[in-house]
Order: C-alpha cells, then sequence, then structure tokens
C-alpha cells in the first residue's frame, strides 16, 4: 500500500496540541511533509520552545504515524517558532517584538524582579530570543540580579543599544537614572522616562519582551502597560490572605486596559529547611490558588522561598542559570513553560477565534 502525503497530514490532523485546543494540522504547526514509498519525513513547528506540553505532543504524533497504514519509518524534526500576539507588528511601539509580557504586581516586595529575571533567562535557555525591560522605578533590581554594572551606550545620541548577560538583552531604568532621582518625578515625568526605555532602545528582533513593572496600581504602572500592547500579564503574589487584597486590584487593573491575565505565580511558598527537608509555609499556603479559583484564571507556578534565589540574585547570575538542576530552579521553568504556553494560546484564541478556555 502507497503512503501519500495526505495520509500524514490526515494521521497529523488527528492530533491535538492539548492547550491550544486544536489540531497540529489546523494551527499551521505541520511543516515539510515529504513520502518516500514507505517512508515519511515533516517538521512540527511548536508555538514556543518552552512549550509545556511538547512532550505530549510528540508521544501522540507518533503513535498517530504509527497508525499510518503502510508506514514503516517516519522521522520528525522538531522547531519552534513563536507566534506574534495580534497586536504586535509594523503598527506597534515596538514593531520587532512578537511578545510583550508584563510581570506585575499588587504590591512591592513580593519577588516580582526575582520573577522577572528568572522568566526572562528561563525562556532564553530554551531557545528563545528575549529581553528584559526593569521599569521598577521605586527599586530598579535588574542591574544587581543580572550582574551587569557597565551602562548602555547611545551610538547615535539617540537610541540605547540594551547590554547583554545571560543570553538576555537586558535594559533598566536604574542604568539611566539614580533610584532618588526617579522617585521624586511626577507621573507624567516617569511615564515619559520610561517610554523612552520603551521605545529608545535598540531590542531587534525579539520572540519575549518581559516587563518588570512599577510595584502597585499606580498610574505609570497602568499606562505603561497600556502603552505598549502587552500579550498578556503575569500576577506575583506571596500566599499570605492578605496578598489577596493586592491581586483583585491588580487583577481589576488589567482587566480596566483589557490586558489579558495570563496567570498567577505564588512566590515564597515554603521553605524547606536544607538540614530536615521539612516544609515551612513561613507565608502561609495557598493563598495563590485561592486568587486563581477566585477569578478562574491560571495558576501558573509556586515557588519556594529558598536562600539560594537570594543568593543568586545577589550574585547577578540567575539561579534558573547557577544552579539548573535544584528544585527551585525546576520550579521556575515548570513557570516559565507555563507562561509560555498561555502566550501562545492567547495569540491563537485572537488568531483563530477558539473560545475562552481556562
Ligand atoms: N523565592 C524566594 N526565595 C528567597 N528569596 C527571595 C525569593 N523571592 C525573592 N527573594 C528575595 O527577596 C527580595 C525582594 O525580591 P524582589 O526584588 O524580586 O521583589 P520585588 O517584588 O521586585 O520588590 P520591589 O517591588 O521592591 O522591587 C530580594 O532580595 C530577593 O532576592
Amino acid at each position: 500500500m502507497s503512503v501519500s502525503e495526505r495520509d500524514i497530514l490526515a494521521a497529523m490532523s488527528k492530533v491535538m496540541d492539548p492547550e491550544l485546543h486544536i489540531d497540529l494540522v489546523k494551527a499551521g504547526m505541520v511543516k515539510d511533509v515529504r513520502v518516500d514509498g514507505d517512508k515519511a519525513k515533516l517538521k512540527i513547528e511548536l508555538t514556543t520552545p518552552a512549550c509545556p506540553m511538547k512532550g505530549k505532543i510528540q508521544a501522540d504524533a507518533e503513535a498517530a504515524l504509527k497508525q499510518v497504514p503502510g508506514l514503516k519509518t517516519f522521522d520528525i524534526e522538531w522547531g519552534a517558532q513563536v507566534r506574534s500576539a495580534p497586536q504586535a507588528g509594523a503598527q506597534a511601539i515596538l514593531p520587532q517584538v512578537k511578545n510583550v509580557i508584563l510581570v506585575g504586581a499588587g504590591k512591592g516586595g513580593v519577588g516580582k524582579s526575582t520573577v522577572s529575571v528568572n522568566l526572562a533567562a528561563a525562556l532564553a535557555r530554551e531557545g528563545a530570543k528575549v529581553g528584559l525591560l526593569d521599569a521598577d522605578f521605586y527599586g530598579p533590581s535588574v542591574p544587581l540580579m543580572t550582574g551587569i554594572t557597565e551602562k548602555p551606550v547611545s551610538p547615535d545620541g539617540k537610541t540605547l543599544l540594551p547590554l547583554e548577560k545571560h543570553g538576555l538583552k537586558v535594559m533598566s531604568i536604574g542604568f539611566l537614572v539614580e533610584a532618588d532621582q526617579a522617585l521624586i518625578w511626577r507621573g507624567p515625568m516617569l511615564h515619559g522616562a520610561l517610554m523612552q526605555l520603551v521605545r529608545d532602545v535598540r531590542w531587534g528582533e525579539l520572540d519575549y519582551l518581559v516587563l518588570d513593572l512599577p510595584p502597585g496600581t499606580g498610574d505609570v504602572a497602568l499606562s505603561l502597560s497600556q502603552s505598549v500592547k502587552a500579550s498578556g500579564a503575569v500576577l506575583v503574589t506571596t500566599p499570605q490572605d492578605v496578598a489577596l487584597a493586592d491581586v483583585v486590584r491588580a487583577k481589576q487593573m488589567f482587566d480596566k486596559v483589557h490586558i489579558p491575565v495570563l496567570g498567577i505565580v505564588e512566590n515564597m511558598s515554603q521553605f524547606v529547611c536544607p538540614h530536615c527537608s521539612k516544609a515551612t509555609p513561613i507565608f502561609n499556603r495557598g493563598g495563590g490558588h485561592k486568587a486563581a479559583q477566585m477569578f478562574s484564571i491560571p495558576f501558573l507556578g509556586e515557588i519556594p522561598l529558598e536562600l539560594k534565589i537570594r543568593e543568586a540574585g545577589d550574585a547577578g547570575v540567575p539561579v534558573v542559570l547557577s544552579a539548573p538542576e535544584s528544585a527551585e530552579a525546576q520550579a521556575f521553568v515548570a513557570m516559565a513553560r507555563n507562561i509560555a504556553g498561555r502566550v501562545s494560546t492567547e495569540n491563537m484564541r485572537v488568531a483563530v477565534k477558539l473560545p475562552v478556555i481556562r
């Protein structure tokens, strides 16, 4: 029995992307199908190199090809092509950036910058082109957390080159102004300075720009979020019940400007004693889950309270790079994959008018 390219496509159209809820052919992921007698070659292009469902898609695709009558061997080349947010492109303020991911929190000190830096580093480690923009003028921590001490240069007096470290393109308000100076600026001045950071930096082509927002739900966070036409926002919280009120405010802020909330990350979830391995929920447990349930938005992961995370931050090498095999690094990687998956789902939902599935 001879096999045709149509048979291969028919088999692939039975494989569903478990997150996007459409089949691989409809999602445009199946490329370059070639059949030669009883052998087939094809390429499957995932929507992100950090795909949280790659293992399942791979198993399902192989199982489907094994069912094709007459097909003896097959060779799947795996790749990834990050899709742009529908609002990205020539008209946008960042025309070469496919997706802006906002990282926000209802209040300061919950680990927003730690999450931003590790998210960016984890996505880059998976193979994506990633930028990190620190707009947190209250306490720009990205220079310290990435170990960058140089100042950005402007080759033409108008635009700035981002600094490059850990496979990331990095820019921070902290590179340009003293913290006490930014703090006395009023709203419009701050917004202007931050927009300059967005617009006048030569980011080049990026799959993801992770934007560490100023904490809270003030006007600057709101107007910046609105201006960059983000793919979505990640809310960082600690597990206490008192943090819930801040999450509510942050969620309302993003709803107001129609930015999808990609989900909630619970930071400082519990402390695992390095001596006896006993887990202690210092800041209580479950607040992030509770908030996610309350709003029917995804829970993107929990990050333990762990000395190594703080030490890695202070040493300028994110823990996902300094100790990639550690449980805390794995927690960040799982979170980053969930976020990349949610960005893909949001983009696909708009592109093919999928129903909202939470
Ligand atoms: N999971 C964690 N385990 C241990 N230390 C952590 C963890 N998350 C954050 N920290 C530490 O807590 C401090 C505050 O974190 P970070 O600067 O990321 O918070 P933030 O929400 O961005 O704060 P701000 O809004 O004030 O800028 C840092 O010293 C950081 O290293």
